[in-house]
């Protein structure tokens, strides 16, 4: 783990920005509060299912037993494949949310991008919520009122997950829905008053103002978007695109996301 006074920990700064697993190791030294992006789409999965009042617990794809084992513990279900009927990775699966009430537990969700970071992030200390473009301002005006609960500054790092080249590399495909997304976020909390950004949170909020009205079709065209839609999932993009279209704010507890 990195000190905080490593260069790459901005540890100056009280809204960090990073990339992935190892960024989130780089700037999580004093930060309070972690928030984990994944548009395409772990955390737009568990906003989803906030809005329904389903719970979900993150787990790193690759490891079907153990995910099955998670989901026998907490008294919950594994989601199925992307299309599958059911829960899933896909957010516009948890529409239905009568097919939800018989459930006790939450809904395992195997994610090798977002929810492998978030399950990583479990148990270390720190506030750990999921962030998307649907819930970009509730996010950063439940960081203020944490802040006013706690009455000392807050220190935020925000995670974008991008996408894990191979499963076996922690090398990272850079992800333009998570870029905006998370700079959405430090524009909203910067629009509150917590302003002291790190240079690269600061450069993902520029790149949000300056595209703030071109998000929909900027991620529309993404890579991301194109494999999704190429695979029938172009309401999942529309529905991940939608800025501040939720109030959840999902916050990772006892492993397990809850709004
Ligand atoms: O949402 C997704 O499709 C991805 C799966 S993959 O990386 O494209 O295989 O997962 P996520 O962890 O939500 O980015």
């Amino acid at each position: 783990m990195s000190d905080s006074s490593a260069p790459f920990g901005q540890a100056k700064y009280q809204v960090r920005f990073d990339w992935g697993a190892a960024g989130a190791e780089r700037i999580l030294p004093g930060a309070h509060v972690a928030v984990v992006v994944d548009v395409l789409s772990f955390t737009t999965a568990v906003v989803a299912a906030a809005e329904r009042g389903v719970p979900v617990a993150p787990w790193p794809a690759g490891d079907a037993a153990g995910a099955a084992a998670l989901a026998r513990r907490l008294g919950g279900v594994v989601a199925g494949r992307r299309g599958e009927p059911g829960p899933s990775l896909s957010p516009t699966s948890f529409a239905g949310a009568e097919a939800f009430d018989e459930l006790d537990g939450p809904v395992v969700i195997p994610s090798p991008n977002g929810g492998a970071i978030a399950a990583g992030l479990a148990e270390r200390g720190l506030v750990v919520l999921a962030g998307a473009l649907r819930n970009r301002t509730a996010v950063a005006e439940w960081i203020l009122a944490l802040q006013s609960e706690r009455g000392e500054r807050t220190i935020v790092a925000i995670v974008a997950a991008g996408e894990r080249v191979t499963s076996a590399s922690e090398a990272i495909r850079f992800a333009i829905e998570d870029q905006l997304a998370a700079g959405a976020i430090v524009d909203a909390l910067v629009g509150l008053g917590i302003d002291h950004t790190s240079p690269e949170a600061a450069v993902a909020c520029a790149a949000f103002e300056g595209l703030r009205h071109a998000t929909t079709h900027l991620i529309g065209a993404s890579g991301s978007a194109v494999e999704l839609v190429e695979g029938g999932f172009r309401g999942d993009v529309r529905f991940a695109s939608e800025r501040d279209a939720s109030r959840v704010v999902p916050e990772l507890r006892d492993g397990v996301f809850r709004a």
